[in-house]
């Protein structure tokens, strides 16, 4: 496979049985092929993506002593920000070239959950950017809901399976600025390869090059979004909810070529996650002779756990 599948989300809501079931086909083999699919008909606007950009340039051009402000000691980086440098990728010495924000779940009737997170965290110099922020969140988990739906259909579940574990889940929204390259950098690129943790991804932001996925061959392709379309790819999480039917696909963020060194990238990912007491047991449907069972039970948040430990971000 040399190019990531463009699926369209308006087929599934469009209310017709056909264009509902080919796009949980379509959705449903790339996801069991390359793990990611570029995807038209989600829920943001073209407004509130131009004003998302705006805020958070607004925010990472702010002085590195208001941004420290903001980086909050003792809850592993799960809300407000998180400097240059910081984030090492699994198994990586080097710090990721990035610097990044994390919004997080506004909980609505259920004071036990929200008591559980740690609250977002208000930036005081941009009256805006606090507001752009919970809007889009909310929109992406709109459009991450249908995805999911979309992906229970396709396993032979229930449609509406997912909803309930990732009603006021632990997502986080992670606008990150790689900041202009000024020297040849030693082993450390944007992102160093990595899967994500959750169970599943929506990417603003790789319209341009920069991002790549390993397909089955080790082969490194270029993933470029169209400009209407996210990104959105399979996390650990449903990889192994799933026995590994649905593949949670390793991928980076590569360094530019020299002439563009100057150039920042500003991409932001949403990490759809549920509430931490999800099973992710594999699923018996995903179980048979050929396909033994190959996780232990976890919860999501003993999972979450061990990977934050892996991560360096919290201690074990
Ligand atoms: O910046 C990007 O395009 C991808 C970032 C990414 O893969 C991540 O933050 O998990
Ligand atoms: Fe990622």
């Amino acid at each position: 496979m040399e190019k990531i599948p463009s699926v369209d989300l308006s087929d599934f809501i469009s209310g017709d049985a056909e264009r509902k079931q080919k796009f949980v086909n379509e959705i449903g083999k790339a996801y069991e092929e390359i793990g990611f699919v570029a995807l038209k008909g989600h829920f943001l606007g073209d407004d509130l993506i131009e004003n998302l950009y705006k805020e958070v340039k607004n925010f990472f051009d702010l002085s590195t002593e208001t941004k420290s402000k903001y980086e909050i000691e003792g809850i592993g980086g799960q809300r407000g920000y998180t400097s240059f440098g910081k984030e090492k990728a699994k198994g990586f010495k080097q710090g990721d070239l990035k610097e990044f924000w994390h919004f997080g779940q506004y909980v609505e009737d259920n004071p036990q959950l929200e008591a559980e997170y740690p609250p977002n965290v208000i930036v005081e110099e941009l009256a805006k950017f606090n507001e752009v922020g919970k809007t889009t969140y909310k929109m992406l988990e709109k459009t991450a809901q249908y995805v999911l739906r979309a992906l229970a259909l396709h396993l032979g579940l229930e449609e509406t399976y997912f909803d309930f574990p990732i009603k006021n889940g632990n997502s986080i929204l992670r606008p990150i600025h790689y900041p202009p390259i000024e020297n040849e950098p030693k082993d450390a690129v944007r992102a160093a390869a990595h899967g994500d943790i959750n169970l599943i991804t929506l990417l603003m932001g790789a319209q341009g090059k920069g991002l790549q996925v390993q397909d089955h061959n080790g082969n490194w392709i270029d993933a470029i979004a169209q400009d209407d379309e996210l990104m959105i790819n399979v996390g650990d999480m449903l990889s192994r909810h799933t026995n590994n039917k649905l593949k949670s696909t390793i991928h980076r963020v590569v360094n530019p070529p020299r002439e563009l060194w100057k150039t920042s990238r500003y991409s932001i990912p949403f990490f759809m996650h549920p509430k931490s007491d999800m099973k992710l047991n594999v699923l018996k449907s995903c179980i048979d002779e050929n396909h033994p069972k190959q996780f232990e039970d976890i919860t999501a948040g003993e999972y979450l756990n061990e990977r934050l430990i892996e991560l360096g971000l919290i201690k074990g």
